[in-house]
């Protein structure tokens, strides 16, 4: 049953999409066996903010779909825990690592002051390294463009989202943006392996390397490496600020886009908005050792939680909500098919 629904609706929904839609459907064969007593166990952290209504939508969804799937939820908790210095439990970091799947809600952080953020500790703490954040038109669903159709993949453990900042004097403060041989291989290699399974040609490293010389410039190193792996694929390297502008003028030209952290995070809200908003784009953390934890690209969205106004597609949409988390699932399902490093 689960197969039906997720062939009819994306056969709707990926008609103009250009996914490979057989590589989609063998990884649900291979994720969703059809034998009811194959039961998958994922962990599930509702979150904040909308995130416990979209947690909530998820279950329904899944429960009416007779999706083999048992939910291991777990909270984020009311004092730190010292084993990992957040709020994030040392048992809910188990649980990810046990299941290797899991859907996350969008969990917040308090802007300028308190505690490790919780999306940093996740990310860091599980080592999930790329983030997989595809952006695709919608058919039925006007906007600017009707053709989008690129995937960003962000460098998501260290960077400008380290964590190290502290105040040198009085009035001065400083940020370290940390960049690794080793986490910009892995991302790049990430990439142009997801480039190739599905079909893609081109990877674009997005950068500031003008400026910042030695941490881009390490990035942009490690991705030429790993290019000269895939002669098959296209290379080429784009600064920030243009490659804003490109997007925005003419989305076709990108296709796989590579980045640090900082600007995968804002690139990848820049092409929610291409399409219709921020309701509309799923993504995936991948971490080492074949973990894959799903998640919404946007936040709590503290100013619509508890209004029943979650715009899953958009206000003037009437897709209902689970429909669109459903799909989100069979979206990052069909992302299984870059094997994780
Ligand atoms: N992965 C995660 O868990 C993320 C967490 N955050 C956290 O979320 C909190 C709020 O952050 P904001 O900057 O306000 O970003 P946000 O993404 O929560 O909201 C930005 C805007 O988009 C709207 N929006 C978001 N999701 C929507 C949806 N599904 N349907 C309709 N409208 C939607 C919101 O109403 C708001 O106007 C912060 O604490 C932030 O740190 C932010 C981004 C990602
Ligand atoms: C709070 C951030 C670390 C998360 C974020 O902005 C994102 O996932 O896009």
């Amino acid at each position: 049953m689960t197969l039906q629904i997720a062939k009819r609706l994306t056969n709707n929904i990926f008609t103009t999409a250009r996914t490979p839609t057989a590589g989609l459907f063998s990884s649900l064969h291979r994720h969703y066996p059809s034998t009811s007593s194959d039961r998958i166990t994922a962990t599930l952290f509702p979150g904040d903010g909308i995130g416990p209504e979209i947690a909530e939508s998820v279950k329904q969804v899944f429960t009416a779909a007779d999706v083999p799937i048992e939910w291991e939820e777990h909270f984020v908790g009311t004092e730190v825990d010292p084993r990992t210095q957040s709020f994030v439990t040392w048992e809910s970091l188990e649980s990810v690592r046990r299941n290797k799947v899991g859907l996350k809600g969008p969990m917040a952080t308090p802007i300028g002051k308190g505690h490790r953020s919780l999306n940093l500790t996740l990310r860091k703490e599980l080592n999930l390294y790329a983030n997989v954040r595809p952006c695709y038109s919608l058919p039925g669903y006007k906007t600017r463009y009707d053709n989008v159709n690129l995937v960003t993949i962000r460098e998501n453990t260290e960077g400008e989202y380290s964590g190290l900042e502290h105040q040198v004097v009085r009035g001065v403060v400083e940020s370290l943006k940390i960049i690794t041989r080793q986490a910009s291989l892995r991302v790049a290699e990430y990439a142009f392996y997801y480039a190739k399974t599905h079909g893609r040609q081109r990877v674009s490293a997005v950068h500031k390397a003008n400026i910042m010389q030695k941490t881009d410039g390490l990035f942009l190193k490690c991705c030429r490496e790993v290019a000269d792996k895939y002669p098959e694929i296209k290379y080429e390297e784009v600064v920030i600020d243009n490659c804003c502008m490109m997007l925005v003028k003419n989305p076709t030209l990108f296709d796989v886009l590579v980045m640090p952290n900082l600007y995968g995070d804002i690139i990848s809200d820049l092409c929610a908005g291409l399409i219709g908003g921020l309701g509309l784009t799923p993504s995936l953390n991948i971490g080492e050792g074949g973990i894959a934890l799903a998640e919404a690209v946007h936040g709590s969205a503290p100013d619509i939680a508890g209004k029943v106004s979650i715009n899953t597609t958009s206000s003037s949409n009437k897709r209902p909500k689970c429909v669109r988390i459903y799909l989100l699932l069979i979206f990052t399902k069909g992302m299984f098919n870059a094997e994780p490093l």
